[in-house]
């Protein structure tokens, strides 16, 4: 260190307020989102109580009679209770509010139509959750009347999926109730009785809405006159967009949506002493396509972990039947080399940005270094299927390095053409621009020896052999590669 002449100051930034007031702005990051939202007469339709004591009611707060229904209303609410540890507790010093259970109303909104889940999804999360998929359940209908409140309290979440909840106000006619929320020392109010007065008079019926995560204190102040009407929904993380259905469905037709004629095909397939006499693996391209993150970054969850839950129709049934029969399938993604006809199967999705812009050598590495497991395509009673050896002979040293399973196709995956992972990840390089890439998976299941088929234990020269294989050959290297820098 010099001891000269101190150096002055930089000169202050060229910020103005102004300028910092832009930048805080966009850096504001709070753990809610809110607004009004225009809707559509209908969405505000209220249909509540039973039989002769039906009732249906407009919650848009332009009719005239709203008062007497909304004291009906207020009426056919049980007391509110709240959660205090794993208790539903009444304390009215606590919280006096009226509810209605999700099962006793029916109301024209649909969260999802009206784009608030998405507004929500926009507004709330940043970075990569914002390409998450997320939904809100329906949870409660609540109605503050006169002197009504909620002390501060978090919301219970339910389930783990659970992050935040989504509050919608009704423009009936109210004052006070506002909704005051606390995070690490910041406070924000949220007053949709003063929002919806200010659009009181637009031409489109507006809502007042807020979302927060689980973890904001929030509480609702004293409603000092009118109804303040609120709906409660929670939000869940979601699978990928698919359709997972009921247990309780039973499809008869189209047949390949059937769990029982699937399983019956299969054991009769299994029960033929011709068939794959040695055991083996059983191939099954997937009917639909399913979306993976197209940015997907190494540390994300294995999405082939979570789509075994989202499977949609015949693809559900054919895992089902393949479970039912104590078999254990699995599910994987194809790399398919089109030169020279070599299919790779991995089981994770990989990142691999566009480094490898030949397919084929993608399959290669794939192969050399990633842990993927050639598949060698056999004919129905066991013997190789070598009707593309040909195309082999410039990778023929390569292959014999690589670990292989032998598969019988039941079904090919027809679709591997959007299936082919290399070619996209180059399309897509580092920019893509959807957050989704649909890919169409298969499905495998190791099969014992005629007359065994339950029994993959030894000797069958399957998916589950070659997974070890490469898993030791993996763990090798890598103990290599850390003597090597040791050395
Ligand atoms: O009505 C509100 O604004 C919030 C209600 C609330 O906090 C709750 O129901 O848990
Ligand atoms: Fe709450």
């Amino acid at each position: 260190m010099s001891d000269g002449p101190s150096t002055p100051e930089p000169p202050a930034t060229s910020d103005s307020p102004l300028s910092l007031r832009l930048r805080a702005t966009l850096g504001e990051n709070p753990p809610f989102c809110s607004g009004t939202l225009g809707l559509q007469p209908a969405d505000f339709t209220l249909y509540y109580g039973k039989g002769k004591d039906a009732r249906q009611l407009d919650l848009s707060g332009t009719s005239a009679q709203d008062v007497e229904a909304l004291d009906e209303l207020e009426k056919a609410c049980e007391a509110a209770t709240f959660g205090r540890n794993a208790e539903a507790v009444l304390d009215e010093t606590y919280r006096k509010a009226g509810k209605m259970d999700s099962d006793k109303f029916l109301l024209g909104l649909d969260v999802d139509k009206s784009r608030l889940v998405d507004i929500v999804r926009a507004g709330l999360l940043a970075g990569n959750d914002e390409r998450r998929a997320i939904r809100a359940e329906l949870y409660k209908l609540n109605v503050y009347g006169k002197h009504a409140f909620f002390k501060p309290h978090k919301d219970t979440p339910r389930g783990a999926d659970m992050f935040g909840s989504l509050v919608i106000v009704f423009p009936t006619p109210h004052e006070g109730g506002a909704l005051v929320l606390r995070d690490e020392g910041d406070e924000w109010t949220f007053d949709a009785a003063l929002l919806l007065s200010a659009t009181a008079h637009y031409e489109m019926k507006r809502i007042a809405y807020i979302a927060f995560f689980s973890d904001v204190e929030h509480e609702v102040l004293p409603i000092t006159s009118g109804h303040r009407v609120t709906i409660t929904y929670n939000l869940y993380w979601a699978g990928p967009p698919a359709v997972a259905f009921p247990d309780e469905l039973t499809i008869i037709y189209p047949k390949h949506s059937n769990f029982s004629a699937i399983g019956e095909a299969l054991v009769e397939l299994l029960a033929d002493p011709t068939f794959l006499p040695q055991g083996g693996t059983l191939g099954f391209g997937l009917r639909h396509a399913y979306p993976f993150e197209t940015r997907w970054k190494r540390g994300m969850p294995n999405p082939l972990d979570t789509l075994r839950g989202w499977l949609k129709g015949s693809d559900a049934a054919l895992l089902r039947a393949l479970q039912a029969l104590s078999l254990d399938p699995l599910l994987r993604l194809i790399s398919r080399d089109a030169k020279y006809h070599i299919d790779v199967m991995l089981d994770r999705m990989l990142s691999l940005g566009n480094l490898y812009n030949e397919p084929s050598e993608l399959c290669l590495m794939l192969l050399r270094h990633i842990g993927g497991i050639r598949l060698v395509e056999m004919n129905f009673d066991g013997t190789p299927n070598n009707r593309f050896s040909h195309h082999l002979k410039y990778v023929r040293y390569e292959l014999e390095e690589a670990t292989s399973a032998q598969v019988y196709w039941v079904t090919k995956c027809g679709d591997v053409k959007g299936n082919l992972i290399g070619s996209q990840y180059t399309a897509f390089g580092n920019e893509p621009t959807t957050a989704y890439l649909y890919l169409t998976p298969s499905l495998f299941v190791d099969v014992g020896p005629a007359g065994d088929r339950a029994n993959v234990a030894e000797g069958v020269a399957g998916v589950k052999a070659a997974q070890a294989q490469v898993q030791a050959r993996l763990e090798e290297a890598r103990a290599k590669a850390k003597k090597r820098t040791r050395a």
